[in-house]
C-alpha cells in the first residue's frame, strides 16, 4: 500500500517508535509528534500505547493539547491504542484525578480493566472491516469499553474465558480506537485500516 499521506504519531511517551515502524512498512510518510508545528503537517494522527496520565501531562506541558483536540473536533482521523484509546474517550472511569482525555468518541472507557501488569495476556481477535484470518491482539494492562454512544460502532469484542464480551475495538467516523497494540505484533493489518479510514476509502 502506498499512499500520498502524512501520518503523524505523537511522540510523547510509550511506544510511538513501533507504530512510526508499521505505518513506515505500510508505505505512508510518517512524522513523529512533539509540537503544534509537526502536527499542522499531518494528515492523520496515532496516538500510542503508553500511560494514558503521562501522555496526558506532557501534551498540556507541550502546548499539544488544545491542537490535538481542535483537529479532531476538525475531523483529522486519529487513531489510538491502549492509552491512546483512553486519551480518545470522551469519559474515562477510573482515570486519576486531575486526567483530561483529548476526547472525540463517545465512550466510556475503564482503565486497568483486565487487571494489572501480570494479568496481560493475548487472544485472536475477529474484526469488523479486517479481512483474513483472526489477528493475534495484545493486551497490556488494557483498556477495555464500557459504553458507547449511538455513533459508536463496536468493532471487536473479547472472547477469553476470563474476561468474555469486552469491547476493545471502536469506530466513531475518522476516529479508530483499539485496546491492544498491533503495532508489536507484526501484523500491520489495523493500520491498514486506519489507512483506509484516513483515505476514505473506508
Ligand atoms: N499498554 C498501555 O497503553 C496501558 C495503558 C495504561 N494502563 C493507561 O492507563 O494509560
Amino acid at each position: 500500500m502506498r499512499v500520498a499521506l502524512t501520518i503523524g504519531v505523537l511522540a510523547l511517551q510509550g511506544d510511538f517508535r513501533e507504530h512510526l515502524a508499521t505505518l513506515d512498512a505500510c508505505g505512508v510518510r510518517t512524522r513523529a509528534v512533539k509540537s503544534a508545528a509537526q502536527l499542522s503537517q499531518c494528515d492523520a494522527l496515532v496516538l500510542p500505547g503508553g500511560e494514558s496520565t503521562t501522555i496526558d501531562k506532557l501534551a498540556r506541558a507541550f502546548d499539544l493539547r488544545d491542537p490535538i483536540v481542535s483537529a479532531i473536533a476538525g475531523g483529522m482521523p486519529v487513531y489510538g491504542s491502549c492509552a491512546g484509546m483512553i486519551l480518545l474517550a470522551d469519559e474515562v472511569a477510573d482515570g486519576t484525578a486531575d486526567q483530561q482525555t483529548f476526547g472525540g468518541i463517545d465512550m466510556t472507557v475503564r482503565r486497568n480493566a483486565f487487571g494489572r501488569q501480570v494479568d496481560s495476556f493475548e487472544e485472536d481477535l475477529t474484526i469488523a472491516g479486517v479481512a483474513g484470518p483472526p489477528l493475534r491482539a495484545v493486551f497490556i494492562r488494557a483498556p477495555a469499553v464500557e459504553r458507547v454512544g449511538s455513533g459508536v460502532e463496536v468493532l471487536a469484542t473479547t472472547s477469553a474465558e476470563q474476561s468474555p464480551d469486552r469491547i476493545v475495538a471502536v469506530r466513531s467516523g475518522n476516529l479508530l480506537a483499539t485496546s491492544f497494540h498491533p503495532e508489536v505484533t507484526g501484523d500491520h493489518r489495523i493500520h491498514e485500516l486506519f489507512i483506509r479510514i484516513a483515505t476514505k476509502e473506508q
